[in-house]
């Protein structure tokens, strides 16, 4: 069969006729290399101006667009390595960065395109030789300056620092194939800390460190490797897998710290369960019914997204806290509570861009409620929405 080349565009805007077979591998033009190394459909592809500072991939040639390829610029200001923060030897955990001055809440600690990108499926299915020769090429064609960095990475070989430093990252879009491992050699230097002081965002293929909480000079800048809400049993257990053993602070705490803890992460799940179930009005769960709970008890209150607030900030989830800020914000304007409705927005909005950025879903909500509480729809929806106001509109 014959296969149409694919122009070098976005994925979105080729035609559908555009396929490609293991005899019709597409060559990028300069200064991109490739396609080498060949295995079935994944090839190495190297350009020294894509990305921060040059990228290699292993990829299909599905993934290689304009989109994904073209350099990062015009990005957010980042802090400075060596002033603002510095490399050092942390007992037990190998180099880390530690701040050198105050670090605010919201400042971009890096913002960095990946040095190295591989598509997940031959990371898993290409033989491990073959596979090795394949991330050596790959490794081999970055700038020196960028290949320097990679090589400093924890890990014995190409492979192993592939396993041990890298991101799951979706190349423009969230389809099967665009799943792949991206490597940020300066971002793989932040330890892993359980209740970490800074979070990552993934936008496309950049990557952006934040700090969710101030951070004093002397601490140690950390991220979670993992889902922070787990456990701390299973929590060890996923970091096992990741090739080690943690010895954040949380996870060297005394055995009664940790069983408070433990039980803080069982009481948020309960809650949010709960006022999940409450805010849209699903059925009772069998066994909540059969507890005799009353309908009474089943009404959405103030107290209760209030307390999933606190729960959070005692636990010290900085990172996660834009989802209960919301829904903070959101009953308290349902009860008709404004300042407190306002509060929680202007905590939500704020969290939201630490979190996920400008394109956060709730952004636009919480900005309302921020400008004017009176005027968003949840407003008095649980108390009537007029009783001494204005418009003279009772609802009951
Ligand atoms: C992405 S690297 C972090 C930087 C690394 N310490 C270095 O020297 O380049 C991940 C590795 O750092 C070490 N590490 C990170 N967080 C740790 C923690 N909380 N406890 C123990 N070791 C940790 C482990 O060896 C892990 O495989």
């Amino acid at each position: 069969t014959t296969h149409h080349r694919c122009p070098f565009t976005p994925l979105q805007d080729r035609q559908p006729s555009c396929e490609f077979g293991d005899a019709d591998i597409y060559t990028p033009p300069a200064p991109w290399t490739g396609p080498e190394h060949c295995s079935t459909e994944y090839c190495v592809y190297s350009n020294p101006h894509a990305s921060h500072a040059g990228l290699s991939m292993i990829t299909t040639t599905h993934n290689l667009s304009d989109d994904t390829l073209t350099a990062n610029s015009g990005l957010e200001i980042e802090l400075k390595p060596g002033i603002d923060y510095y490399e050092a030897e942390i007992p037990g955990k190998g180099i880390g960065l530690i701040a050198n001055r105050t670090i605010y809440k919201g400042e971009i600690i890096l913002q960095r395109g990946p040095a190295l990108l591989i598509q997940s499926t031959p990371h898993v299915h290409v033989p491990p030789d073959r596979r090795l020769e394949m991330y050596e090429a790959a490794v081999d064609r970055l700038p020196s300056e960028t290949r320097k960095h990679f090589l400093r990475q924890v890990g014995d070989t190409v492979l192993d620092k592939v396993q041990r430093n890298a991101f799951r990252v979706f190349v423009s879009g969230n389809g099967t194939d665009s799943a792949h491992l991206g490597v940020f050699p300066e971002v793989s230097k932040i330890n892993h800390a359980c209740r970490p002081n800074l979070h990552y965002r993934l936008n496309n293929t950049t990557h952006t460190t934040i700090a969710v909480r101030d951070i004093p000079p002397g601490e140690e800048l950390t991220l979670t490797y993992i889902y922070a809400k787990l456990p701390l049993a299973e929590r060890l257990t996923r970091l096992r897998d990741w090739g080690f053993t943690c010895t954040c602070s949380q996870c060297i705490q005394p055995t009664s710290a940790a069983a408070a803890s433990d039980r803080r992460l069982r009481q948020i799940a309960d809650l949010e369960r709960e006022i999940d179930q409450l805010m849209s009005r699903r059925p009772l769960p069998p066994h909540m019914a059969a507890q005799g709970m009353k309908q009474a008890d089943r009404e959405i209150r103030p107290g209760l997204v209030a307390k999933l607030v606190e729960l959070y900030e005692r636990e010290e989830l900085w990172g996660s806290l834009a989802a209960p800020y919301a829904k903070a914000a959101l009953v308290h304007a349902m009860f008709g509570l404004e300042e407190e409705a306002r509060g929680y927005a202007e905590k939500a909005v704020g969290a939201l861009l630490r979190e996920t950025g400008e394109r956060a879903k709730d952004l636009p909500s919480m900005r309302r409620l921020v400008g004017d509480p009176r005027r968003h729809w949840a407003w008095r929806l649980k108390v009537g929405r007029d009783e001494g106001g204005e418009n003279g509109h009772i609802r009951y």
